[in-house]
């Protein structure tokens, strides 16, 4: 596949000419090479994306075309699923089932957003003055710097293209350097629907050089950033340069309540996939567990024997339950937090340490892991590990639950199990969390907005709101009988 950048309606080379090997996480193969931009590359995505905001024709195409566009795309996405899909698990290394089940998540984006694009036709409000009226309206903001992650690298990419151009705006979208091919290949798509050129750029490179441009640009008027706490961090400062809106989507270290009084079997079953689910990288993993104590044990070791059932191996093959880790670096880093928790005092009940399957010795394959023995003030119960580690706490009132589950930096998800509805409802709203699931982990869909509370993050994605981002508010007063006020 071609890797290269798409800038002002163009495929283009990076300036400098540099190019990056894309490395299979399955068995370290080379997949293919990318073109690897630099800041000059930005610079130059920046201008066309500008222009074609600036010229003013995208912005003001009536609403229900620009939606057609993007149903184009939903479609051209549907029809190439399985392609989508296999690149996906080939650049990730996760499942294909979870690949596809990401590839219809993000058509159904696509038509979210195609279906919302001509649904705000402003709105009147009361003046308090007479002889007036007043209109609130929406409109795009300019131009869009959207930055994403390796983890979901198509669908953390969908969630802020579609309502972008939904809404008019100009697009210069970034993916992380490592995880390119699906939105290179969505780009495709997005010039076979017949987008014009400028309105949507690609630029790829690392975030040190390609990212950092589009968050300091004062030609940048809104940075979507979706990544870890501490590049979020330099993001938001970059983005002082001129007060540009940003949307930052972080990190979590999300907690999983089960009450004694919980479905045990369902319990099990949700625990395992929350923290298990694509090798635990995933921002809104279950990595947390807090069990009340008198089911601690028996629920630790149900979990236990199921976790080593779980079959490692290639995404392509349909029996596979968890792949590898993104990358050798990213490897070490989980590992490295495993010894943390030994220093700290917790115990891994399983796993902790490398496969020994003979097949599996390329491959960034780690066992999934249980620590218990897990108190609140350790690293490895604060800090986003982002791999198959899940850390198991005990509580035995609700409120030392809520306590406990709140006590982390991070606010993005987490859940609670109980058969006690007053109870989970309770727990839900003590949790400051940006999404609860009650009896469930893990469901987003494009209707509902997604998001952090405290360092997970600033606004929302997905959802009307999610919509609302991409827009400015303006108000325009209008004055139906205008006089002279010889005030001066
Ligand atoms: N809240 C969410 O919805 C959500 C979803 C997916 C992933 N995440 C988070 O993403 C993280 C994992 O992804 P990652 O390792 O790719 O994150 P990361 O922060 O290392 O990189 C994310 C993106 O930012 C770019 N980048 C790096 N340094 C930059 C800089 N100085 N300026 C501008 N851009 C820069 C990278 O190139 C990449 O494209 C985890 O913390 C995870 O929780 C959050
Ligand atoms: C937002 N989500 C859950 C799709 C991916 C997080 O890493």
């Amino acid at each position: 596949m071609d890797i290269r950048m798409y800038i002002d309606g163009e495929w283009v080379e990076a300036a400098n000419g540099e190019t990056r090997d894309i490395i299979n996480p399955l068995d370290q193969s080379i997949i293919t090479q990318a073109v690897e931009g630099s800041r000059e590359d930005a610079v130059k995505a920046v201008q066309a994306a500008r222009r074609a905001f600036d010229k003013g024709t995208w912005a003001s195409i009536p609403a229900s075309e620009r939606g057609a566009y993007v149903l184009k795309i939903a479609q051209l996405i549907e029809r190439d699923k399985e392609e989508l899909a296999e690149l996906e698990t080939l650049d990730t290394g996760k499942t294909m089932s979870e690949s596809r089940d990401d590839m219809d998540d993000i058509a159904g984006v696509f038509h979210y957003f195609a279906g919302l694009a001509d649904k705000d036709g402003g709105e009147y409000i009361a003046s308090p003055l007479p002889d007036s009226d007043s209109k609130i309206v929406r409109e795009p903001v300019g131009v869009c710097g959207q930055i994403t992650p390796w983890n979901y690298p198509l669908l953390q990419a969908a969630w802020k293209i579609a309502p972008a151009i939904a809404t008019g705006n100009t697009i210069i979208v970034k993916p992380s350097e490592i995880t390119p091919l699906t939105t290179v290949k969505v780009f495709q798509l997005m010039e076979e629907a017949g987008l014009p050129a400028g309105v949507a750029n690609l630029v790829l490179g690392k975030g040190t050089d390609v990212g950092a441009e589009l968050s300091e640009s004062v030609d940048v008027d809104l940075i979507s950033f979706t990544g870890g706490i501490e590049t979020g961090r330099k993001i938001m400062q970059s983005a002082t340069s001129n007060m540009k809106k940003i949307a930052l989507e972080l990190g979590g270290k999300n907690p999983n309540i089960v009450f004694a009084d919980a479905d045990f079997d369902l319990a099990v079953d949700q625990a395992l996939n929350a923290a298990f689910f694509h090798a635990g990288q995933v921002c809104s993993a279950g990595a947390r567990l807090l069990v009340e104590e008198s089911i601690h044990d028996d629920f630790v070791n149900t979990l236990v024997d199921r976790v080593k059932n779980i079959r490692l191996g290639s995404g392509q093959d349909e029996e596979t339950q968890m792949g590898p880790l993104i990358s050798a670096e990213h490897l070490s880093k989980v590992e490295n937090y495993i010894e943390i928790g030994k220093q700290e005092g917790a115990t891994v009940a399983v796993g902790g340490a490398r496969p020994n399957d003979e097949t599996l010795q390329k491959g960034f394959f780690l066992l999934p892991t249980i620590f218990t023995d897990c108190r609140t003030d350790m690293r490895i119960v604060q800090e986003e590990i982002f791999g198959p580690v899940l850390t198991v706490e005990t509580f035995t009132s609700e409120e030392e639950a809520v306590e406990k589950a709140n006590d982390t930096v991070y606010g993005l998800a987490g859940a609670t199990f109980t058969t006690d509805i007053s109870k989970a409802e309770r727990v839900a709203s003590g949790l400051r969390l940006g999404t609860v699931w009650i009896n469930d982990f893990h469901p987003y869909f494009a209707q509902a907005p997604w998001g952090g509370y405290k360092q997970s993050g600033i606004g929302r994605e997905l959802g009307k709101v999610g919509m609302e981002e991409y827009t400015e508010t303006k108000h325009i007063f209008r004055n139906t009988n205008p006089e002279a006020l010889n005030f001066f």
